[in-house]
Formats: structure tokens, sequence, C-alpha cells
């Protein structure tokens, strides 16, 4: 059985023309004009471009004494329904848990996904079983990442010592680690000051997390990645200060990779101050959204490259849940969601403003993730080989979004009253269609779990240049090599 989109204009990270594309078993068989096959998709007026990837969700997370409410099933049908036709969620070791352990359950509760996924591996404490068992997580399982949680004191939070060990182990390993950059101490002592104050709202989040706490952490990891000699990935980045110490890094050579959100970019802090308690506790998450400046910093970065994808961080909470922090901000579980609406956001005031390209827009959302988690070109591509993740995006579709009408399985939507234009007419998960205009039509269990492979180039780089620049002694006539 085979299927031939028709008639749409293709466009990539890099090039916009007119063609067909054929597709058969799951994959790009044929990219030309007038391809004929069995089932035909009409593209007249669209523009055929990779699905989205979001390398940053937690479906069914274990957080803050309860589970984020989207699941793999709901999770997933809410990304295709935007666009998003793969998601990487992160596997979180409890403290002292088998990282295989942490692997079981998520392979569980992932068979209900209804398009591909992928993992990240959490370093949530360290000693040398963690050590050991980091190998096969690579090697046999297909994970490349090891996220860290610089923040949630008592909770998630790793300290320097344990990073640069689990850094370097990533360097031997050719895996790149993944930072949460905040300073979990400072925020943990400015959140007992708010409270004792009496400052216990939803605004006292934000206080206790201003920028420095963000770029402070963002430098550090910076520098312990150097010199455990690794590339870095700094998720949510979300004002002026850590992208600043991403583009510091960058200019000097340093491979260090910035994933600013969704949120971020559309939502700002007078979201807390709002005097209903519910709407600003739906939009805790760390780190909090900033002002004006914050944001034009980040637009910024993905327009000259010094930021390098745009992700959600879904991690969706009722209304229900939040309130568990009612007369305490610090016990509201953080996060939000942003799946379903991040394509048509980006696509509405990113591509229709002028603030980027047809083609930024792909880099963005699916090929510079695919190239960074090392997936390319079976992900984030038009070419034939590719795996048929695509969308037949069509610019005239418009909606207002709104929480009556989301997939997701939470009671509000922070970006709700919105307006997007700008919707995908086809989602194509591996060649099957799973959104036709609003009509969703998923399987659960069709997605399949994607091993991503050790990074081969970049990890050689960084070790060859360190091996060549390591200390060594300098040989002088007369004085014997070992002092005798
Ligand atoms: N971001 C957030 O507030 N919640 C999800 C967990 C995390 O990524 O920090
Ligand atoms: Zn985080
Ligand atoms: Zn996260």
């Amino acid at each position: 059985m085979s299927t031939v989109i028709k008639g749409g204009t293709i466009v990539t990270a890099d090039l916009t023309y007119k063609s067909d594309v054929k597709i058969e078993d799951g994959k790009i068989v044929a990219i030309g004009p007038d391809l004929s096959g069995d089932e035909t998709l009409d593209a007249t007026g669209c523009f055929v471009m990779p699905g989205g990837i979001d390398p940053h969700v937690h479906l069914q997370m274990p957080f803050m004494g309860t589970y984020s409410s989207d699941d793999f099933a709901s999770g997933t049908r809410a990304a295709v329904a935007g666009g998003t036709t793969m998601v990487v969620d992160f596997c979180l070791p409890d403290p002292g848990q088998s990282l295989f352990d942490a692997i079981k359950r998520w392979d569980n509760k992932s068979t209900s996904a209804a398009c591909d996924y992928s993992f990240h591996m959490a370093i949530t404490w360290w000693d040398k079983q963690v050590f050991d068992e980091m190998e096969a997580v690579v090697k046999e399982h297909g994970i490349n990442t090891f996220k860290h949680f610089m923040a949630y004191k008592g909770a998630l939070m790793v300290n320097d010592d344990e990073m640069f060990a689990s850094f370097q182990r990533c360097a031997e390993l050719g895996a790149m680690p993944l930072v949460h950059a905040e300073n979990g101490d400072v925020v943990a002592s400015m959140q007992a000051k708010l409270m004792a104050e009496g400052n216990n709202g939803p605004e006292g989040h934000a206080y206790s997390r201003p920028p420095e706490v963000e770029g402070e952490a963002t430098n550090r990891a910076i520098m312990i990645a150097d010199m455990a000699g690794v590339p870095l990935y700094v998720v949510h980045t979300s004002c002026e200060q850590s992208h600043e110490a991403i583009r510091r890094a960058k200019q000097k050579g340093m491979r260090v990779y910035g994933e600013p959100l969704i949120q971020h970019l559309m939502l700002d802090e007078s979201e807390y101050f709002d005097k209903d308690w519910d709407h600003s506790a739906r939009r805790v998450m760390s780190p909090p959204f900033r002002n004006k400046q914050h944001q034009d910093s980040l637009w910024a970065g993905l327009q000259s490259g010094t930021l390098s994808c745009v992700a959600t961080d879904h991690c969706a909470f009722t209304t229900e849940q939040k309130r568990y922090g009612v007369n305490d901000f610090t016990k509201i579980p953080n996060g939000t969601g942003g799946l379903e609406d991040r394509l048509p956001l980006l696509w509405t005031y990113g591509v229709t403003t002028g603030r980027l390209t047809m083609n930024e827009f792909v880099a963005v959302t699916s090929t510079n993730i695919a190239k960074i988690l090392n997936m390319y070109p079976k992900k984030g591509a038009v070419l034939v080989g590719a795996d048929a993740d695509l969308i037949v995006w069509d610019p005239t579709l418009e909606k207002t979004i709104t929480a009556d009408t989301q997939v997701s399985a939470i009671d509000y939507n922070v970006f709700e009253g919105k307006h997007v234009k700008g919707l995908p007419r086809f989602t194509l998960s591996r060649g099957k269609v799973v959104l036709e205009e609003s009509t969703l039509k998923t399987e659960e269990g069709h997605g399949k779990y994607v091993k991503r492979e050790p990074y081969p180039a970049v990890n050689k780089a960084l070790s060859t240049w360190k091996d060549l620049v390591a200390p060594r002694r300098i040989e002088r006539a007369g004085i014997p090599p070992s002092g005798v």
C-alpha cells in the first residue's frame, strides 16, 4: 500500500521546492513530480514538512507527590493533533534505583504511544552502580543523553561533584549530558525566606527563581562540561542570562545547545500576578515565565542560531493537582502543557510575523534536534529513506486555542484565547495518517521506541583535542625522567 502527498511545496531546514512525496512501508520512497500511488493526499496550497519533534516531555511523570496527567496515550494524541510526530521523555530512577528498572517502568507506560518516542536517562543519584550501568544504557538501550537536575533540592537535584563525574562518564561513552540549569541551593533558600515572610502565593514561585539563578547554573554547567570534554544541552533556556552564557560558550567554539520553550516565548511573568489563584498556579513551572526583554532574547537566539530548538517540557497537572499548594507555593506541582500548541503558535507568532523563515521553523521544531540527538535523517528530514513522519501544513487553517476542544487531559490551557493561523491538514506517523484536518485517526501502540546511537563525531573530536593539549613533561638534557 503506497501513499502519495500531491501538489504541495516541500519545506525542509534548507530547501523550499514544489514536489510530490511517495510513501511505502512507513518510509519515504520517492520525491519528484507526478508521482502516483494507491492513496492520494491533497497538499494543494500546503507545505510538506518533517513532523515536529519535541525533545522535552514528561508523560505520567512521578513528581511532587503526584503524576503529571497526560500519559503516553493522551500526550501523543495531543502531539499529533498539533503536528508533532515524535516525543522524547525522561526516565527518572528513584534514589538508589537501578537505571534498568527505571527503563522498565518507562517501557511499560509508553506502550500506548500513538507516535514514535525515545528516552533520555536522568542521573538522580550517583555511585559505582550508576557509573557501570550507564554503559549498557547507551550501548544496549539506545539512550545517548543523560539529564542532570541542578534544582529540586532534596528530590532530583545532583551536586557539582556528581555532575562532573557523570559528565566525564558521558564523554567516555559518546553520550551527551543535559542540564536543568537552576541553582537549587539558592532557590531552596529563597523559597524558605519568602514563605517565612508570608509570601506563599504562586507569585512566590517566580520570586524564588530569578534569571540570575538560571544564568549562574547554566554557566557552571558549561564550564564543567568543558572540563569534562563533552558537549552540553541546556533544557528550557528561559532568560538572557542563560542565553548569554550559551552564546559566549559557542563563541569560544564549545558545542553547547540551548532549548527555549514555546511557553517562555509566548507568556510573561504577569501571569503570576493574576488575582485568580488558579490562573497563576496553573502557570507555575520551572524556570518561571520572564519579562519581554528575556522573550526578545530567546527569539533573537532562534533567529541567529545561538539557540537550537523549541520544546514544550509538557508536564501537565490539573487544577486540582495544582491546589496541593494553596497555602504554600513550594508544593504547587511544577509544569505546564503545550504539546498540541507548539507548532501552530510558533508558526503564527514566528513565521507569519517575519521573526522566523519557514526553513528556520523546520530547523527549530524538528531538524536541529534530530541532528543533536543523533537520529537524523531517520527523523527530521524529507529525504528518500527517512521515516515518513510528515506534516501537510495548511497556512490558511485557523482556530482559537481553548481547553474546551483540546486533546490534552487537563482542564485548562495556558494559551487559552490565543488565535493561531497555520495548522496541519494531515499529520503522518511513519506513513500512517494520524490526523486529517481536526479529526484524530490515531491508534494506541502505533508509536515505536527510537534507539539512538552514541555520538561518533563530536565526542571523538573533543577527546582527540583534549589528548593533544593534555599536560606533558618537557624533556631537558641532563635531567633524568624519574628524578634519579
Ligand atoms: N519544568 C517544570 O516545571 N516541570 C517539569 C520538570 C522539569 O523539567 O523541571
Ligand atoms: Zn526542568
Ligand atoms: Zn522538563
